[in-house]
């Protein structure tokens, strides 16, 4: 069967799933995770119009992040747009990988938009590392607003499938791909794949 035609995953563990297993040498709970590539996206230092997310460890398999809601991410007047809202929740919940030492991609990813979020306002994530099955790995996140401990405004399920780094090899336009390789810092050679030292 085709990877277009597989039925979806579902984003309830199966009764066989395991719990996740935190890596002894993961960053200690508060540290800061860093951004995994310069030019990411959701946390690259180097990447103008990214969204500059900034991970930190949590306890067991989980992670705290905070987004601030730029005039650049509007939808609607003065709105988060719900594309940018997920990417957040996307980057922050593909970090949890990283406090495991696993390569993974995002699978299956589903939002709930549960209130409107307005430029300037800093989304509170969340997100923690459910279970584990074979290579897929189940994570939920969640974006509060007002503080750390205020209403929840989006919510996340997905399935992480883990890969190894020749997917990247694979796939990326050989121009970045040559630029991460040849990289002369080997901690941030490794963390642009992030592929266990
Ligand atoms: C560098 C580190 C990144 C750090 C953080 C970044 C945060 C942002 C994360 C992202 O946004 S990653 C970019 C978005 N994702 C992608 O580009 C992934 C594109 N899809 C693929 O490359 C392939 O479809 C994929 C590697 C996910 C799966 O292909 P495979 O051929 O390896 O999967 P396979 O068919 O062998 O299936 C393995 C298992 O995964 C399941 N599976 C496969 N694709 C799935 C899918 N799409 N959703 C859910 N489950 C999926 C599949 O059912 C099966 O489950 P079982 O073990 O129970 O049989």
């Amino acid at each position: 069967m085709s990877a277009a035609n597989r039925p979806k995953t579902s984003l309830v563990p199966p009764d066989d799933a395991v719990a996740p297993v935190r890596h002894p040498e993961a960053p200690a709970p508060g540290a800061p995770l860093g951004a995994h590539y310069d030019q990411c996206f959701g946390c690259g230092e180097g990447q103008p119009h990214g969204l500059h997310l900034q991970a930190r460890a949590g306890d067991g398999v989980s992670v705290t992040a905070e987004f601030t809601v730029k005039a650049a991410h509007q939808g609607a007047p003065g709105l988060a747009h719900g594309g940018v809202l997920t990417s957040a929740l996307d980057e922050t919940l593909g970090s949890l990988n990283w406090l495991m030492h696993v390569i993974a991609v995002t699978g299956r990813l589903e939002t709930d938009f549960v209130r409107p979020v307005p430029v300037d306002t800093v989304l509170h994530l969340e997100a923690r590392t459910t279970a584990v099955h074979r290579r897929k790995i189940y994570s939920s996140a969640v974006g509060r607003i007002g503080g750390p401990d205020g209403p929840v405004a989006v919510r996340a399920d997905a399935v992480f499938i883990e890969v190894k780094v020749e997917h990247f090899i694979e796939h990326g336009r050989d121009e970045e791909i040559q630029a991460a390789m040849d990289e002369p810092d080997e901690v941030r050679r490794i963390r642009a794949f992030e592929v266990n030292p």
